[in-house]
C-alpha cells in the first residue's frame, strides 16, 4: 500500500510517537510525506520516505495529485484543529479528494489506530482490486 503521512506542527510529535509504535507495520509499505513531517520521521524513526514539498509550499496539493492519479491508498493526517493554517484551502482540497476517490483518511490518532490495525489485518486489501476513479460514479 502507498501511505501518506502528514502532521501539522503541533501534532508532529504525536505522529512521530504513532509511527514509532507501529513501525513494524509501516515498514512493510511505501511511505510518502509532506516535507517537514517526512524529515522528522526519517530522522527520528528511521523509515524510508518519499518526501514532497512542505505543506504550506504545496505539499498538500502534491498529496492531492497522487490521490487523483490513484497513487495513494491511505492518508494519515494529524491535523491541528486549534491553529489557523496559511494553506487551509489546500488542506480542505486534500480532504475533499479523499472523499471523491474514497481514500481512507485518519485525521486524528484514534481513527489512525483503527485504520492501521485494520491495515495489518488485511482490511484495506480491497484497495488493490477496486477502480477508485470509477468508484465515485457507481
Ligand atoms: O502543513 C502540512 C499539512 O497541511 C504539513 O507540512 P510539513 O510536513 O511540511 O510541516
Amino acid at each position: 500500500m502507498n501511505i501518506a503521512l502528514i502532521a501539522h506542527d503541533e501534532k508532529k510529535q504525536h505522529l512521530i510517537n504513532f509511527v514509532t509504535a507501529y513501525e513494524p507495520i509501516f515498514k512493510e509499505h511505501t511511505l510518502f510525506a509532506t516535507g517537514t513531517t517526512g524529515k522528522r520521521i526519517t530522522e527520528e524513526v528511521g523509515l524510508s520516505i518519499e518526501r514532497l514539498q512542505s505543506g504550506p509550499l504545496g505539499g498538500d496539493q502534491q498529496i492531492g495529485a497522487k490521490i487523483a492519479t490513484d497513487d495513494l491508498d491511505l492518508i494519515i493526517f494529524f491535523r491541528d484543529p486549534l491553529t489557523a493554517q496559511p494553506h487551509e484551502p489546500d488542506v480542505t482540497a486534500l480532504l475533499r479528494l479523499c472523499d471523491v476517490y474514497r481514500i481512507p483518511v485518519a485525521t486524528n490518532a484514534a481513527t489512525a489506530e483503527i485504520i492501521v490495525r485494520g491495515l495489518a489485518n488485511g482490511w484495506l486489501d480491497w484497495r488493490s482490486i477496486q477502480d477508485s476513479v470509477g468508484a465515485y460514479h457507481e
